[in-house]
């Protein structure tokens, strides 16, 4: 369970080497000076007047050393100043740095999660809740970078508390013993605490994740629970996690007060059991005895700090978990090859050959989402795939597009196979992509059209905007290209949405354009609109559109009619719809 703290440690070790080392080294010369600086009380007590009659021990030695040099108070006061004000520029020194440590580390770790998430293959964000994913980026990894340094943090405690047991064994070398054998019956004591605070931990990050998901989805679907009037059941499911959450967090408040109470009790305790052991046993000189109380009463906090710290490791050790797991699978998912140092694009000249392309959602799934698959798409020709739902045509497209792997086949653009990682990557980047729900970015339009092609100038972006019959609309807007779209293009209209998508799609002058479904959730003007926009770059384009309506294929090239992932038939809209027989026909009357 402790190894992913160790992964993030080592990261941490790996990433800042040198500051780390310093860190130590300056932690190290901290613990040092407060030890001087505690060691001092013993000159400034014997020159107040406080000595023992024991002829032997540290507190002998340094009595007839200033009986011998006649040190006065004066210089004893003056090194005692010295010392705490190096301790204080020390151990501001090392909190910058420390603070420079943790954020440039978070920092590393945020952009690695994120890039290595992005560039995970289109399966692993099939296969995976995006609620999930967003749970871990917001919410685990600030606990694994704050776990990390803790983690840093323990260890530089420990190394201070060990100069000081160091210093203390001098002085008092039984007594020393007896506070860390008391120490350790106390953690002992605690060991339960812990355990039941690692499951407790698990539990609440496994709620904490299922309440992020019920939240996202929640106002994704906002307007369905207002629609069906479902706001009640929604805000009680909301309730639920939560009184789950609170219960969780109760029982870990119940578990610290309970350790704090144990260490309360115990460090009540064990000082009645030094003193005795101290006074009626050893017969300690009393300066020793006062160094000692003082070094174990600054050690004290630093044992429960320890401890706390130990808990609250714990407590994180199910987001490391977390944490690791998404990007243990986003590495074995992640796409091979030097697919960023490669910007070249594929120039279509011949067409797209799809040969015998079999797929399916997981090894394990016994249907396939298409089966077999063959056909050819001419550069410079419009293809369109038709079917009834769930015959497969998206999937055919995502094939095409490069976003998934054929299980068996082969897909080819002229005459290079899109078989490494690398090549479906060069591809995806020549395609132009309208989808039927359109992402767009609250921004300008400008913003989100020069997102695809950032070296666009103003005439690539008007001639776009024109080739997707969308440019009087825009010129008429207030700021024209700098009017701003809303949040996912809210203040645009369906039609307008899709259309700049379509300019954006065009703006990269893309090898192919593909368009899923990119009409069907429109009304029929704003349908109308956009198909003349695509019959407007027939001929100049190859374009491969998935369609739902049979009416925006009309002037396709070839028609693909798709049947449980299998193609069924082909041919053109004229041929088909004279045949009464032909499965298209039955389509278009269904439609
Ligand atoms: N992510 C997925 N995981 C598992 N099965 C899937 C997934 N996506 C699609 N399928 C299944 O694959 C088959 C083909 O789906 P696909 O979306 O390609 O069909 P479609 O013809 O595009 O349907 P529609 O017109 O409704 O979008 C369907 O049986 C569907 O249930």
């Amino acid at each position: 369970m402790l190894k992913p703290l160790f992964m993030y440690v080592l990261k941490l070790y790996n990433f800042v080497q040198a500051k780390l080392i310093l860190d130590l080294f300056l932690t190290i010369g901290l613990g040092l000076l407060e030890g001087a600086s505690i060691m001092m009380l013993l000159p400034l007590l014997t020159l107040a007047g406080i000595t023992s009659n024991q002829t032997t021990g540290v507190g002998h030695l340094v009595e007839e050393y200033l009986n011998i040099s006649g040190i006065a108070l004066p210089l004893v006061l003056m090194v005692y100043i010295g010392i705490n004000a190096g301790q204080a520029w020390l151990q501001s020194y090392e909190s910058i740095l420390n603070s420079s440590i943790r954020e440039s580390f978070a920092t590393y770790l945020y952009t690695n999660i994120y890039q290595t998430i992005t560039y995970a293959r289109w399966s692993f964000f099939l296969e995976t809740k995006r609620a999930d994913i967003i749970h871990v980026i917001t919410t685990e990894m600030p606990k694994v970078i704050t776990g990390a340094y803790q983690f840093l943090q323990m260890i530089i405690t420990a190394m201070i508390a060990v100069i000081h047991v160091g210093i203390a064994f001098i002085l008092a070398p039984y007594l020393t013993l007896l506070v860390l054998f008391c120490g350790l019956i106390l953690s002992g004591c605690l060991q339960f605490t812990i355990r039941r605070t690692r499951k407790m931990s698990t539990t609440l990050s496994d709620c904490a994740s299922l309440l992020f998901s019920e939240i996202s989805e929640h106002f994704n679907g906002i307007k369905e629970i207002k629609s069906y009037g479902v706001e009640a059941q929604q805000v009680k499911n909301f309730e639920n996690h939560w009184r789950k959450i609170g219960g969780v967090l109760v029982e870990l408040a119940k578990l610290r007060s309970q350790s704090s109470f144990i260490y309360r009790v115990g460090a009540a305790v064990f000082i009645s059991v030094f003193y005795f052991f101290a006074i009626e046993i050893f017969h300690s000189d009393p300066r020793e005895l006062i160094i000692v109380f003082v070094i174990f009463t600054r050690l004290w906090p630093r044992f429960s700090s320890f401890q706390a710290g130990f808990q609250s490791l714990t407590m994180m050790l199910p987001a490391f978990q977390k944490v690791t797991d998404l990007n243990n699978r986003c590495k074995a998912e992640t796409e091979q090859g030097d697919l960023h140092q490669r910007t070249e694009k594929f120039n279509l000249r011949t067409g797209i050959r799809v040969a015998n392309v079999s797929f399916r959602y997981g090894a394990s799934n016994q249907r396939y989402a298409v089966r077999k698959v063959n056909f050819f798409i001419p550069a410079g020709t419009t293809t369109a795939i038709v079917g009834v739902s769930g015959a497969g045509k998206s999937t055919l497209a995502d094939l095409v597009l490069g976003l998934i792997e054929p299980e068996q086949g082969e897909i080819w653009i002229d005459d290079k196979r899109l078989a490494a990682d690398s090549n479906r990557y060069l591809w995806r980047h020549s395609i132009g992509y309208v989808p039927q729900d359109a992402f767009l970015f609250n921004a300008s339009i400008r913003d989100n059209l020069t997102w695809a092609y950032p070296a666009a100038t103003e005439q690539d972006l008007w001639q776009a905007l024109q080739l997707a019959a969308i440019d009087d609309f825009v010129k008429g807007l207030p700021n024209g290209l700098d009017s701003l779209v809303g949040d996912r293009g809210i203040r645009l209209s369906g039609g307008e949405r899709q259309r700049i998508v379509l300019a954006r799609a065009l703006l990269r002058k893309p090898a192919l354009l593909i368009l899923d479904e990119a009409t069907s959730s429109l009304d029929t003007e704003n349908e109308r609109r956009i198909q003349e926009a695509i019959d407007g770059l027939r001929g100049k384009l190859t374009i491969l559109i998935v369609a739902h309506r049979i009416s925006t294929i009309k002037n396709a090239d070839q028609i693909l009619v798709m049947e449980k992932g299998r193609i069924v038939e082909r041919g053109r809209y004229q041929t088909f719809i004279e045949d009464e027989e032909s499965r298209f026909y039955r389509l278009a009357a269904m439609s």
